[in-house]
C-alpha cells in the first residue's frame, strides 16, 4: 500500500478548473518534490493531503484511508515559520505533544532529543524573535518531527531564507531524511533543491494543473552515494547537472506554453 495516493484528483473553484486528473502513488518513506509554474495547483494538492482542502473529483488517501480532516499522522511546514512568539523554543517544539496528551517526562525527553538533533542546544529557553531565520526554521522542523508524523508536508519551507542558510537547511534535511526517514511531499521553486533532496520529482503543468512528468532521482542518488557528500560536491556531479537541466527544460516548456 502506498503512503499517499491521488486517484484521478480534480479541483474546481466555481467554474475554474484548477486541477484535473492527477494520479500519483507516493511510497512509504519516499521523498517527493513537486515543481511547476505558479498557479498549477501545488499547494492545493498538498492541502488535500493535509485535510485542509478537498477534491471535487477523485480522492486522496493516506495509508489507505480517504482524507477527510487534518490529523496528527500528517505535519505541515510552511514557508512562514508560524512559531508561537510568546513561547520559548522548548515550548514551541513541545506544543504538538501537549495536544496529543504525551506524559510530561516523555515529552521532555523527546523535546531534548530534537533540540540536540537540530543543533539548538543553548537556545532552548530563547524566544523566536531572539533567533535567526535558519534557527527558527529548525525549530519549525523539530516541532513537526517530534509528533512523529507518518507524512511531512512542506510548502516552500526554505523560501524565506537567505542562500547560505538555505544550503545549510537542505543538508540538514538530507541528514534527517537519512537518519529518520519519513514520507515527504516537498513543494519548491528551486530545481536544484528538488534534485538534491527528492527521490522523485513531479513536474506539473497548468491550465488545468496536471502532472507532466515524473523523474526518478533515487537510483542515481543511491548508486553515487549522494547522501555521503556535501551539497556543493553533489552539484558538481555530471549526473546532477544532467538531471537539473532535464527538469529545468521541462519546467521551461510549461512556462512557454502559458
Ligand atoms: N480557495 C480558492 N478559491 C479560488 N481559487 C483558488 C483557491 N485556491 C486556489 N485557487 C486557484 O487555484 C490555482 C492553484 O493554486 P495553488 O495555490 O494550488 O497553486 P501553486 O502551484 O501552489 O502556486 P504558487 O507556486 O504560485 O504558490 C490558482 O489559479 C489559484 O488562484
Amino acid at each position: 500500500m502506498s503512503a499517499i495516493e491521488f486517484h484521478n484528483v480534480g479541483r474546481k473553484f466555481g467554474a475554474y478548473e484548477a486541477i484535473a486528473d492527477v494520479s500519483l502513488a507516493v511510497r512509504d518513506k519516499e521523498f517527493i518534490a513537486i515543481v511547476g509554474p505558479s498557479g498549477c495547483g501545488k499547494t492545493t494538492l498538498m492541502r488535500m493531503v493535509a485535510g485542509l482542502e478537498f477534491p471535487t473529483e477523485g480522492r486522496v488517501t493516506v495509508n489507505g484511508r480517504v482524507v477527510r480532516a487534518p490529523g496528527p499522522d500528517r505535519a505541515v511546514v510552511f514557508q512562514q515559520f508560524a512559531l508561537l512568539p510568546w513561547r520559548t523554543v522548548r515550548e514551541n517544539i513541545g506544543f504538538g505533544l501537549t495536544c496529543t496528551g504525551t506524559a510530561a517526562s516523555e515529552k521532555r525527553k523527546l523535546v531534548d532529543h530534537y533540540i540536540k538533533m537540530m543543533h539548538l542546544d543553548g537556545h532552548a529557553d530563547s524566544y523566536p524573535h531572539q533567533l535567526s531565520g535558519g534557527m527558527q526554521q529548525r525549530v519549525a522542523l523539530a516541532r513537526s518531527y517530534v509528533i512523529d508524523p507518518d507524512v511531512l508536508l512542506m510548502d516552500e519551507p526554505f523560501g524565506a531564507l537567505d542562500a547560505q542558510t538555505r544550503t545549510v537547511m537542505q543538508e540538514e534535511l538530507v541528514r534527517l531524511a537519512r537518519d529518520n526517514p519519513r514520507t515527504v511531499l516537498f513543494i519548491t521553486h528551486s530545481v536544484e533543491e528538488a534534485v538534491y533532496l527528492a527521490d522523485r520529482i513531479v513536474v506539473m503543468g497548468k491550465k488545468p494543473g496536471c502532472i507532466r512528468e515524473i523523474i526518478d532521482v533515487s537510483d542515481v542518488r543511491t548508486s553515487e552515494a549522494w547522501q555521503e557528500l556535501g551539497i556543493d560536491e553533489v552539484m558538481d556531479l555530471p549526473s546532477f547537472v544532467h538531471l537539473r537541466t532535464r527538469v529545468w527544460r521541462l519546467l521551461r516548456s510549461q512556462m512557454d506554453d502559458e
